[in-house]
């Protein structure tokens, strides 16, 4: 109950937040068309009434204009600003949701599986939430609207109670049907997300390659219909349940109506009620049974909108959760002495081993680090917490002796810049995809040559038809695709954008280059970063596997199934007779 209360201010303060004005006309034109509507009826048996004894009728005039005249215009307002409110309503809501994802500073949520699966649900469900006001809105309106006609009817006459009643049983069976509704698609809606993610697959130009180069199209098809089968026959089942419930309910409501107008027959005969309460009747048991439905379909609306709601209050409660407020302290604009782990491990979230585990590790202010080892020794995991992404399951990440801990994230990340492997083809302009990297930079022309230079990036650009205001990706009319190691060099430019970043961390970002391209890119690279170097101290990460790229490094770490077996100089670890010794005659050799 107290989730429920929760969700519904939550839905109010949202809604008064985002659409005020447009809420409040929507919010009193429901309300006025609800309460109207059983007044006209009062109305028209007040004017009945006084035209038949010869009474007052003006008075029961004025009600039936008065009501009409209300509907009218709240019907008017209602549909000018419905539209409008939910298009604002949903660009709000969607802003908020990018806001919330994008503003938590580390990445798990996006890795453990059952968080990742909460927001895909959260996201898909909140394209329902722009419905929110107006659901709340009906909602409210068709209770107002109930509780009018239930007290003109119980005055007329106390036996008309029981029609209240059966309104009363047929809402509650329907607010059943709702909540087993409810049940049966959460029950199925794992199969409902494995066929979006089937029909998103069968749709993407990058999968279609695969799809088509080993025949998976039967296998998609025969997947397909199973999932189909599962949620749909338990959803199927249940609708065939409903409409049966819901003819019962129509049978035993409508005969419940044809006694009720037999009565008042039978006492407007007795002289115990007039003509205009016959009248009244006749209009309000009709209005009586469009409410009840109307509720019931309200309710179920407004059930599945509050968990909606309740799950974006999850949302925002675990960004609160997890935004590492604790840290304030603004990171230091120069490295003076270095970053130091003490005895660090991680393990990921859901995962019961660690991927990396007690790392002892000291990389000095303005040097070049490049981490070497095998596919899953736990090098991308090691630069992921130095930027922060993660943090430690134990030990600690020191920035110039302070805990990275206690640095504000979002100025850690300032000042901070990467590139990885599996790097993002943002399908925006050049000029965007690039400038991204530092925002504050992204109309400076002379920023983004600079970074493209760096990157490798310059004749990439060159060759685009409108060069930086190029629109990239095949998914916009006129947008140019490019090829994977041209997106990368447009990726490492963009990692290139912040000029004098304190931590630099490059995860294989030239995986999609070959040998002498990569070589050259970090000749160039070298060069600049001594020029950070000289200025702030800054420190370079680099994740590779060849070792011609590596042995320009400073300092070279070795690592092995998560920990840290060798670290020095390239003559050191080569003198050292160890694991880089042996890998690197090994590349050697391939390569002669
Ligand atoms: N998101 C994740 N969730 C769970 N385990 C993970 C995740 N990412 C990596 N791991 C595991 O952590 C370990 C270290 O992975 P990591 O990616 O750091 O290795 P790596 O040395 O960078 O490998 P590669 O050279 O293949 O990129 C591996 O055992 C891997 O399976």
């Amino acid at each position: 109950m107290r989730e429920i209360l929760g969700s519904t201010l939550t839905l109010i303060r949202l809604t008064l937040r985002a659409v005020p004005l447009l809420a409040t006309i929507e919010f009193v034109s429901v309300m006025g068309m609800a309460v109207a509507a059983p007044l006209l009826a009062y109305g028209l048996g007040l004017t009945a009434n006084g035209l038949a004894t010869g009474g007052a009728w003006r008075a029961g005039l004025i009600w039936l204009g008065g009501g009409l005249g209300a509907t009218l215009v709240a019907r008017i307002a209602s549909s000018a600003v419905q539209a409008t409110m939910e298009d604002q309503l949903e660009g709000h809501l969607d802003r908020e949701l990018l806001d919330l994802t994008s503003g938590i500073p580390g990445i798990a949520h996006h890795e453990r599986p059952d968080i990742a699966d909460r927001l895909a649900h959260i996201r898909e469900e909140s394209r329902e939430l722009k419905y929110g006001a107006t659901a709340l809105g009906s909602f409210l309106s068709v209770l107002a609207g109930s509780a009018t006609i239930m007290v003109l009817l119980v005055t007329i006459h106390p036996v008309l109670l029981t029609l209240v009643i059966l309104a009363g049983v047929r809402i509650w069976v329907a607010g059943r049907t709702g909540r087993n509704l409810q049940r049966i698609q959460r029950a199925t809606a794992a199969h409902h997300r494995k066929i979006q993610l089937l029909t998103d697959l069968a749709g993407s130009p990058r999968h279609g390659l695969e799809i088509r180069a080993y025949g998976l199209r039967s296998v998609l098809l025969d997947e397909f219909e199973r999932l189909h089968r599962n949620r749909d026959v338990p959803r199927w089942t249940a609708f065939r349940r409903d409409v049966w419930r819901d003819l019962l309910m129509t049978m035993v409501f409508t005969t419940g109506y044809g006694c009720a107008i037999a009565f008042v027959l039978w006492q407007t005969r007795l002289g115990n009620l007039n003509a205009g309460d016959v009248a009244m009747v006749v209009l309000l048991i009709p209005q009586l049974d469009r409410t009840a439905s109307g509720l019931a379909t309200s309710t179920r609306q407004m059930a599945r909108m509050l968990d909606t709601v309740a799950n974006l209050r999850w949302l925002r409660r675990y960004a609160e959760e997890h935004s590492w407020s604790s840290g304030r302290t603004p990171a230091p604009t120069h490295l003076r002495d270095g970053i130091r782990l003490r005895n660090v491990s991680f393990g990921y979230p859901g995962s019961t081993g660690q991927a990396v585990t007690d790392l002892d590790l000291f990389l000095p202010a303005g040097s070049t680090v490049a981490i070497i080892g095998d596919n899953g020794a736990g090098k991308s995991t090691l630069a992921k917490l130095l930027l922060r992404l993660y943090d430690p399951t134990g030990g600690t990440v020191e920035v110039d002796g302070i805990d990275l801990h206690q640095l504000d994230p979002r100025s850690w990340h300032e000042r901070t810049s990467a590139g990885f492997q599996d790097f993002v083809k943002y399908e925006f302009t050049a000029q965007e995809t690039i400038g991204i990297g530092d925002l504050a930079r992204m109309d400076d022309l002379e920023s983004l040559e600079a970074a493209a230079r760096r990157g490798g990036a310059t004749d990439v650009v060159a060759e685009l038809p409108a060069g930086l205001a190029t629109q990239l990706g095949r998914r916009f009319a006129g947008g140019v695709d490019l090829s994977g190691g041209q997106w990368q060099r447009l990726a490492l430019a963009r990692a290139f954008m912040r000029p004098h970043p304190l931590l630099l961390t490059l995860d294989e970002p030239t995986a999609a280059l070959d040998p002498e391209a990569e070589y050259a890119l970090f000749e160039r690279f070298a060069a600049a970063s001594s020029r950070t170097t000289r200025r702030n101290g800054g420190i370079t990460v680099l994740v590779s596997h060849r070792f011609s790229t590596v042995r320009m490094a400073d300092l070279i770490v070795v690592m092995e199934a998560g920990r840290i077996i060798e670290v020095g100089t390239h003559d050191q670890l080569l003198d050292s007779g160890g694991l880089y010794h042996e890998l690197f005659n090994l590349q050697a050799k391939a390569y002669m």
